[in-house]
C-alpha cells in the first residue's frame, strides 16, 4: 500500500496521504489483465479491511487474486514523497514484518499454483523483503522450470529494502536469474551480480557489454531489457528501451517526458509490455517500441498501475497525435 502526499507537496505538509496499492508484480499482472491475459497474483495479504480493500483493487483491474492467502498480520506499506522539479523522490519503506514478509515459503504450494500457467514474472523485491520470502521465490522458480512454465525476473534493486542484508544480493539476484528467460535489469545489476565494471561512455554501450556477459553466464537466458532515462530534472527527462537477445541488440526512439505527473510503476509498464509482446508473437522491434511506449504513458497516469489498453499504445505508436479524441 503507497501512501502519498497529494501534488508535490511533502509527507504531512498537509494533514492527508493519497492511498495506491500497487508493487512491481502487481504493476505487472495488473497491466497484463488490462491488455487483455488472464493473470493470477499469488501473494500473500492482510486479512483485514486493508487486504481486502488492496485484493478488490486487483480484481477491479481482472486480476484473479483467488490464490491470495489471507492471513492475520499487517500491510507492507510505503510512503512516497513525490520529487518536483530539483527535487527527488523519496521512498520510505514499512514493510517489516507484513503478512508477505512471514508467510512461510512453503505455504505455497507451486506446482498446483502454476498448473496451467505458460509465464511467472516476478521481482528482486521478494529477496530484498527477508529470507523467508527469498526462499518463496526460489521455490517458485524451481516449480516453473520444472512445470515448463517461462519465467521473467525483474531486479528491482532497492538498496533501502536490502538494508544489512544487502551483502546477500548478488548470489541470490544470481540464483533465480539462471533460471530465467527473460530478465529486465540494466548494466549496474548486472555489475552489481557479476561482480563486474562497465565503464562504458554510453548507455548503449554498457548495456551491450552487460548483455553479453548475462549470456555468456546464464544459458537460459533468452532476452535482457530495460528502460533508461536520461534526466535534465524530476519532471523533465528522456525515456528509451533497449533490449538484447542472444544475436540482437536493440533500442528504441527516445521519448521527451515533460510534467510527468507519477513516474512510479514505469519499469513494471514496460515489463508487462513487453511480455504482451511476446505472447502476441510481435517481432522484437515491435514489442520493444510497444513496451517503451507502455512506459512512457504510464508517466501520464496516477498511481503504480498502467491503466492503458492496447489500442492507447498503438495509438501513440502510429502518432495518433494530441488533439482532443472527439
Ligand atoms: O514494491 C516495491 O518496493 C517497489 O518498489 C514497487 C514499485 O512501486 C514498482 O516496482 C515500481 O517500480 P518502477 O516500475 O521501476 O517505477
Amino acid at each position: 500500500m503507497r501512501l502519498s502526499p497529494p501534488g508535490c507537496e511533502l509527507p504531512l505538509q498537509s494533514p492527508r496521504f493519497n492511498v495506491h496499492f500497487g508493487g512491481a508484480e502487481a504493476n505487472v499482472a495488473a497491466s497484463l489483465a488490462i491488455l487483455g491475459h488472464r493473470s493470477v497474483m499469488i501473494s500473500a495479504l492482510p486479512d483485514n479491511m486493508l487486504g481486502r480493500a488492496c485484493a478488490s483493487e486487483l480484481r477491479k483491474h481482472g486480476v484473479d487474486t483467488g490464490s491470495i492467502r489471507h492471513a492475520e498480520g499487517r500491510m507492507g506499506v510505503y510512503y512516497l514523497s513525490p520529487g518536483a522539479m530539483h527535487r527527488p523522490s523519496e521512498v520510505l519503506y514499512d514493510r517489516a514484518d507484513s503478512v508477505f514478509a512471514r508467510m512461510p515459503a512453503d505455504a505455497y504450494d507451486w506446482p498446483s499454483l502454476l498448473a496451467g500457467a505458460q509465464w511467472l514474472h516476478l521481482s528482486g523485491i521478494n529477496l530484498a523483503l527477508g529470507e523467508t520470502t527469498a526462499r518463496a521465490a526460489l521455490a517458485a522458480v524451481h516449480a516453473a522450470r520444472a512445470a515448463n512454465v517461462s519465467i521473467s525476473f525483474d531486479c528491482n534493486y532497492r538498496s533501502k529494502l536490502w538494508g544489512s542484508r544487502a551483502a546477500q544480493a548478488p548470489a541470490l539476484l544470481r540464483d533465480i536469474v539462471s533460471e530465467a528467460d527473460l530478465l529486465f535489469g540494466n548494466d549496474r545489476d548486472i555489475a552489481l551480480m557479476l561482480d563486474m565494471d562497465f565503464p562504458h561512455a554510453s548507455a548503449m554501450d554498457r548495456f551491450r557489454a552487460a548483455a553479453e556477459a548475462a549470456f555468456a553466464t546464464w544459458p537460459r537466458l533468452q532476452r535482457m531489457a530495460a528502460t533508461e532515462r536520461l534526466h535534465r530534472n524530476v519532471d523533465d527527462q528522456d525515456l528509451f528501451g533497449l533490449m538484447a537477445t542472444r544475436d540482437r541488440m536493440l533500442t528504441t526512439a527516445t521519448h521527451t517526458l515533460a510534467n510527468i505527473v507519477d513516474r512510479i510503476g514505469g519499469g513494471d509498464a514496460f515489463a508487462a509490455g513487453l511480455v504482451h509482446g511476446l505472447f502476441r508473437n510481435m517481432p522484437d522491434q515491435t514489442m520493444l517500441d510497444f513496451a517503451i511506449t507502455a512506459a512512457c504513458l504510464k508517466h501520464s497516469i496516477p498511481g503504480d498501475v498502467n491503466l492503458l489498453r492496447e489500442a492507447d499504445m498503438l495509438a501513440f505508436l502510429t502518432q495518433g497525435g494530441f488533439e482532443v479524441r472527439r
